[in-house]
């Protein structure tokens, strides 16, 4: 089986570039750029990755990131995980980005375009992955510096694919960001937003129906609204779950203890994604596998999964036919 899931070509849809920075890396570009990390070496900041919930995680995730300075450690940073990827039947990966934890900071829009656009091109003509790009939001900043975010963008717009909402959920409803995703569809770009992670129905309801979303990002509380899951289902809407995140989280107390297997039985849209790997305990092919550990799902199923992020992702419809073209062949 861990051959086949392997060989599965798989689309991941739910991806945080900065959620990809190993320890090792982190280290390093701290020793490059001269930044003071609280952690004596690569042990001690894995020690460090064990989380009560979102929050907890989210402290450590813009702690990490203060070592992405310039467009070459972007650069690195997508690089490094483009390659692990490709290793285990990665073939298209849509990265969300959050440029306001770097504006923040003082790191200029620019290097983090520059960097990752210089990887995505790497991984294009060396590794055959494909990419896209998720401009998220920090649903915990103000509003209008969400809209600020999307003006300072213009220079980047055919680079983005969608954006997107992501940190701190509870509190911060979908809603809040009513006018920087109305802008952004009207400047041609696709809309994701997370919702139902650690927050309520409620804000799935808000993300379709005020966003105006394509994908919900986790939606694992879905199960919580039965009209809900009737809706998400008649409309098909792609849900990009995140199992290993999900546990690390503390959203589920065990993997076995899953909503996934309801969900799928339930009929819903479903894709399976890594979300920050680096601090989650592993990639697509760790979360495919988790699944099949908890759920012993069987080989269609995966592929099953599989073809569903074929087809909602960001990309050419040649390519597209390919990567089904692939997925036929697994058999
Ligand atoms: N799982 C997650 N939920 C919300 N925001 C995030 N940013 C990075 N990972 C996230
Ligand atoms: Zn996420």
């Amino acid at each position: 089986m861990r051959d086949f899931l392997k060989a599965l070509p798989k689309a991941e849809l739910h991806l945080h570039i900065e959620g990809t920075l190993e320890p090792e890396l982190m280290m390093a570009l701290a020793e490059r750029n001269g930044v003071t990390l609280p952690y004596a070496s690569v042990e001690e900041v894995r020690a460090a990755y064990d989380f009560d919930d979102l929050q907890s995680f989210l402290d450590l995730y813009f702690q990490g990131m203060s070592v992405l300075l310039t467009a070459r450690d972007f650069e690195d940073l997508a690089m490094d995980y483009f390659q692990r990827a490709a290793a285990e039947g990665v073939v298209h990966v849509e990265m969300h980005v959050d440029p306001q934890a770097h504006l923040s900071r003082g790191v200029a829009l620019e290097a983090v375009m520059e960097g990752l656009e210089r990887a995505r091109r790497r991984a294009e003509d060396e590794l055959d992955l494909s990419t896209a790009m998720i401009l998220a939001f920090l649903r915990d900043r103000p509003a209008e510096e969400a809209e600020s975010l999307l003006e300072q963008a213009a220079p980047y717009l055919d680079r983005i694919d969608a954006v997107g909402l992501d940190s701190a959920e509870v509190g911060h409803p979908p809603s809040k960001f009513r006018e920087a995703f109305r802008r952004a569809g009207e400047l041609g770009l696709a809309r994701v937003a997370h919702a139902g992670e650690e927050g309520p129905p409620a804000y799935i309801h808000e993300a379709l129906d005020v966003l105006d979303v394509c994908r919900i990002d986790h939606g694992v509380r879905c199960l919580e609204d039965e009209a809900l899951v009737a809706r998400l289902r008649d409309e098909a809407m792609v849900l990009t779950v995140c199992p290993l995140s999900n546990l690390r989280l503390k959203v589920v107390e065990r993997m076995e203890a899953h909503p996934l297997p309801a969900m799928l039985e339930a009929g819903l849209n479903l894709t399976l994604n890594s979300d920050d790997p680096a601090y989650f305990g592993g990639g697509m092919l760790e979360n495919f596998l988790a699944c099949q550990r908890a759920f012993g799902w069987s080989r269609e199923t995966f592929a099953r999964l599989a073809g569903n992020a074929i087809e909602a992702a960001f990309m050419s419809e040649a390519r597209r036919a390919e990567l089904r073209a692939r997925l036929a062949a697994c058999g």
